[in-house]
This record gives structure tokens, sequence and C-alpha cells, in this order.
């Protein structure tokens, strides 16, 4: 998808809401467990109860891939169940991949070709060549982790190199690169205060931003600075939402859930 159409959908639908798919066995309904696929089954009723007021779906990668050979044909039919039942959805495969050039051109294949998802995390530790291969695609898109929500990111990303944040040092560097106008970028909910020299940087690009729900991020700290006049954001919740009730109908409390940050997206989209 473009990511002109992703803002068409994101104006059509008064959301830019990305709804995790971080699936983990332990943690649902167990009177799924009898199915003979039961994170397929938890995410199709997750998304069929949620897709109304969210834009984009993000798997985590890591969730399926802990589950082996039936976490990976878990997350094949979720993405085949996304483009088949509501082909307008944004995916994004939260696998923070990078490596060598050649090695990155198998993982951008997987993801990007192979899976069909829309974009791909991507770490830019390893630099230029390593992240160049998921730029090649049309319509597709990689996202750059930027500045982290974790307590980590202060550990080597906000650390100053010749005068200058390594993160910022990321944005510049990056722009750079050969088809750069597919990269979006992460930056964590809980780093929103950082988000205006963020977008002094890079004014038009897409961010990936989560760490609402869980993490305490902010929706109206992260539209303050992060929203340009396309929106430019897709606020990520996942286990406030996926998880927000046990019962047999955690599906229909997971859609309220999503209408709640809905409702407020659709209220800060207003001030555009
Ligand atoms: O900086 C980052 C980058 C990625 N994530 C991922 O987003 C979700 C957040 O889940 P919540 O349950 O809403 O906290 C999860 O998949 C993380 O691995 C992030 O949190 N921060």
């Amino acid at each position: 998808m473009s990511t002109k159409e992703l803002t068409e959908q994101i104006l059509k639908k008064k959301s830019f809401l990305s709804v995790g798919l971080d699936v983990d066995i332990d943690r649902i309904p167990t009177y799924l467990l009898s199915e003979d696929d039961p994170i397929f089954e938890f995410n199709k009723a997750i998304i069929d109860a949620t897709h109304k007021f969210c834009v984009a779906y993000k798997p985590n990668i890591a969730f399926y891939e802990a589950n082996g050979v039936e976490g990976w044909q878990a997350l094949e039919k979720t993405i085949n169940y996304l483009h088949h039942e509501y082909p307008e959805i944004y995916t994004i495969a939260d696998a923070k991949r990078g490596d060598i050039g050649n090695t990155s051109r198998m993982y951008a294949k997987t993801f990007l070709k192979d899976l069909g998802f829309d974009s791909v995390t991507v770490a830019p530790y390893m630099g230029k060549d390593s992240v160049e291969p998921f730029l090649e695609f049309d319509n597709r898109q990689a996202i750059l982790l930027a500045l982290t929500s974790n307590e980590g990111a202060f550990d080597f990303q906000t650390q100053q190199i010749d005068g200058e944040e390594l993160y910022k040092k990321v944005l510049k560097t990056s722009k750079t690169w050969k088809n750069s106008e597919n990269l979006m970028y992460v930056v964590g909910a809980t780093k929103a205060e950082f988000l205006k020299e963020i977008r002094e940087i890079i004014p038009e690009n897409f961010l990936l931003v989560p760490g609402v729900g869980a993490q305490g991020g902010k929706l109206e700290d992260v539209c303050k600075y992060g929203m340009t006049k396309n929106v430019g954001l897709l606020v990520n919740s996942s286990r406030k939402i996926i998880y927000a009730s046990e019962s047999s109908n955690f599906a229909e409390i997971a859609g309220a859930k999503a209408e709640v940050l809905q409702q407020q997206m659709a209220d800060e989209l207003k001030q555009l």
C-alpha cells in the first residue's frame, strides 16, 4: 500500500490505530486451546471485532517464531486472512531485521514479497547496505528503529556522537539512502517529548508509534508534536487491546477498547 492510500484510509476511518497481534499462547482464553490453530482463531476473532476501528495490524514476529512451525503457519494464515477479508488494512511485520545486504535481501523477500506485508521493521545499526534491500519494493515500506519506547533506548540512541544524538544521525543519514521515500520510522510513545526535534529532521515521513497503553505513552502527547498535515502517524497498542478480557467475549471487549482509542484519534484529527 502507498502512504497516500494509507492516509486516505486514516481519514476515511478517522483512525490511525494499529492493533498489535502479539499473541502469547499462555494468555489467550483457554477454550481456544482445543482448536486446531488457537493462535489463528484468536487473531481472526480480534481482527473481526476491531477492524472497523483501526487501519493497521502489527503482528510481532517473535510471538509466532516462539511457536515454531505452527507459529509460522498461524502468521501466514493471519496475513492471508487480512489480505482476503480486509484488503484495505495496512500490515506491519514487526520483525526488527537487518544484516549484511545479501542476507537482508532474504528477510525483505520473506516479509514484503512472499508473505506480502506492506512493511517490516528494520534495525539501522548495520547501516545503509543492511537497510536498502528493504526499500526496493513498490508500495512497501521499511520502518526504521529511530528512538524506541524502552528504557534501554537511552543506552545508545540518545548518546551524543560528535555533538549529535545517535538517533538524529540515524534519521539524517537514512534520508540519503536509495529509495529513502520508502522509509517510515519507529518512535516510542514514551518518548513523545522528542517528537518536535524529530519532526524538524523528518517533517513528512510516517512514524510508527508503539507504547500507548501498557507502556504508559499518551496519545495526546504524541499527536501534539508528531502529527503532520497528512497525519503521518500510526499509533500501536497491543496488550491493552487484545488481552482486555480472558472471557468468552474477549473479542467484543477488545473491539470496545479499540473503539475508545479510535474516538480519541477522531478528536485529534478534527484539529488538522
Ligand atoms: O520501540 C518499540 C518498538 C517496538 N515495540 C513493539 O510494539 C509492541 C508494543 O506492545 P504493547 O503491548 O502495546 O506495549 C510490541 O510488539 C513491542 O515489541 C515497542 O513496544 N517499542
